[in-house]
């Protein structure tokens, strides 16, 4: 795992985060006012709880929030980058689902982007990482929705 940050130890969660990728294009999702980095762009997900594999948190999550069920491919990137006096350890994962989400109990827009394009927008700081593999050449998805 990678850190963004060099610092103390730090209070620390771990989120996992679903990258949906379709015909070139990836779903970006803006915080709802409200909540914490309202307005800033990420990928739908949220907290693993307790006893719960990465993998499970994320099928739950996405339910949850889009109403959809996913499953979860390869590994995008991990890493972990304070926020204020919180560690935020991000894992981004590629999923696929038979449904493309249209709607988000936590976000207030989804907007599907061109990966060129992903760079664009204000993405919330934990999520560059995985921002810059997606838009990196050599990233080629081994999952990419059929
Ligand atoms: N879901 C998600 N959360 C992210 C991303 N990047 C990022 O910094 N975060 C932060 C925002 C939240 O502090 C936390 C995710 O928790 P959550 O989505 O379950 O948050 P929550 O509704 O409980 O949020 P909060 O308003 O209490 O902070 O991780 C991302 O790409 N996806």
């Amino acid at each position: 795992m990678k850190r963004a940050d060099k610092g103390a130890q730090l209070p620390r969660i771990e989120v996992v985060a679903a990258v949906f990728y379709r015909d070139g294009k990836v779903l970006a999702c803006r915080r709802a006012p409200g909540k914490s980095a309202a307005g800033k762009w990420e990928f739908p997900g949220g907290k693993i709880d307790d006893g719960e594999t990465p993998e499970r948190a994320l099928i739950r999550e996405i339910q949850e929030e889009l109403g959809i069920s996913v499953s979860v491919g390869s590994l995008v990137d991990r890493t972990v980058t304070t926020v204020g006096d919180l560690d935020i350890d991000l894992a981004c994962y590629l999923v696929t689902s038979a449904l493309a989400p249209a709607r988000s109990s936590d976000h207030d827009e989804l907007r599907w982007l061109p990966v060129p394009s992903l760079s664009s927008i204000d993405w919330a700081t934990p999520d560059l990482p995985a921002v810059a593999v997606l838009t990196s050449p050599a990233f080629a998805p081994v999952s990419e929705q059929p």
